[in-house]
């Protein structure tokens, strides 16, 4: 039988950001800081040889990759993010790991703090 796999890798990342909203508007004004964590997963069949969807190693690293231009930042200040959102941030993380071809099926990224949780889950 060949299964589809799903396959998860979680990260996490300290970034500053201000937020614009109709709501709570002052303290999210101020430029603040957060710890987010994130999941990345990835879907696909087994290569017949390796016997896996994508190796963690490639997967940690790509994400990695995308990892290091957040964390530290200010994420107002981040190229196609937009405002910093938590949407906004799955979908950053899925479109740049997408272009690095990891077949990515869902991203979510969270907030210990406030309970904040986004997922973005992407059609097959
Ligand atoms: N749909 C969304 N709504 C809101 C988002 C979001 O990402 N998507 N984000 C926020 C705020 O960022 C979030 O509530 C945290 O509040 P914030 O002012 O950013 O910082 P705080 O210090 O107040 O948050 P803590 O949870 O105490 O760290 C709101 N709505
Ligand atoms: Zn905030």
């Amino acid at each position: 039988m060949d299964f589809e796999f799903e396959l998860s890798q979680r990260f996490f990342f300290d970034a500053a950001h201000t937020l614009r909203r109709a709501h709570e508007t002052a303290g999210s004004l101020r430029v603040h800081g957060h710890t987010y964590h994130g999941e990345v997963s990835v879907r696909g069949r087994r290569d017949a040889t390796s016997g896996m969807v994508v190796d963690l190693a490639v997967l940690r690293a790509e994400i990695e990759a995308v990892r290091g231009t957040l964390d530290h930042h200010l994420l107002d200040e981040v190229p196609g993010l937009g405002t910093p959102t938590l949407e906004n941030l799955c979908a950053y993380i899925a479109t740049a790991l997408r272009a690095r071809q990891l077949p990515v099926s869902a991203v979510r990224v969270w907030r210990e703090a406030g309970g904040d949780s986004c997922r973005l889950v992407l059609p097959h």
